[in-house]
């Protein structure tokens, strides 16, 4: 399929009052498209770190991230903001829904701010999928923590991103919820061609992966 994401050499180190934390060590990874990754290890090992600089949410020490062969910290702040709207889709373990917006409007937001057209048609596919179609009306706090999460994962999904980064999606829920939740959103990135790379405590989903992860000390161990 090809290689969408290639991340060389990776550093992050941050500064903090105590001194420097060495969070990332040399870290490359090469992501093929459509694939499922799943990134594990111990608490405080860099798996977050790694995530938001792959994804441009926090600028590496040293490296370089190209996706697309684009090389993603060369854009300046507002044209990687747009290219993380366009490109990328984010579920979180907070499920970051806006408590004064419906459900649809949440699921509506990504798009709206970008000033794309909603596709009606594909918007009922995706709140098929996860279950949410009686639910559009309702507001965050009248949601259970898995509709929550479905709900966030349907905004990310409507968006079209071509890779979906994922850091702890399950980790607010029940087991049994978790697994479901994940199940959605792997089928769902799986049906619309998209990678997906979660970072997870659980290694029963971790043992669904295509490819797993694994860090240690700031670095990728085999
Ligand atoms: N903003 C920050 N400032 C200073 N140190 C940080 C910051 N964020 C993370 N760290 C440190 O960097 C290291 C890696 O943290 P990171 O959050 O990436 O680990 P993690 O594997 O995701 O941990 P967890 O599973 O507990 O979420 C840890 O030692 C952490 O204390």
């Amino acid at each position: 399929m090809g290689t969408i994401l290639s991340a060389k050499n990776i550093y992050k180190t941050y500064k903090t009052s105590s001194g420097d934390v060495p969070a990332l060590r040399g870290v490359s990874l090469e992501v093929e498209k459509g694939m499922f990754y799943a990134i594990i290890g111990k608490s405080g090992s860099g798996k977050s770190t790694l995530l938001h600089t792959l994804s441009g949410l926090d600028r590496p020490t040293k490296g370089e991230v190209f996706i697309n062969g684009e090389n993603l910290y060369q854009y300046s702040d507002e044209k990687m903001a747009v290219f993380r709207r366009r490109y990328m889709g984010f579920v979180f373990q907070q499920f970051n829904l806006l408590d004064e917006f419906n459900v649809l409007n949440n699921i509506c937001m990504p798009l709206k701010l970008d000033q794309r057209k909603v596709d009606k048609q594909f918007l009922e596919e995706v709140t098929g999928l996860l279950r949410l179609e009686d639910k559009l009306k309702k507001y965050p706090c009248e949601l259970s923590g898995g509709e929550q999460q479905r709900a966030a994962i349907a905004r990310c999904l409507l968006a079209r991103p071509q890779i979906i980064f994922a850091d702890e999606p399950t980790g607010n829920l029940d087991k049994k919820t978790g697994e479901d939740t994940l199940d959605l959103l792997q089928q769902c990135s799986e049906q619309f061609g998209q990678t997906l790379i979660v970072v997870t405590h659980d290694l029963e989903i971790a043992r669904q992966a295509d490819v797993i992860v694994h860090i240690e000390d700031g670095k990728i161990i085999l």
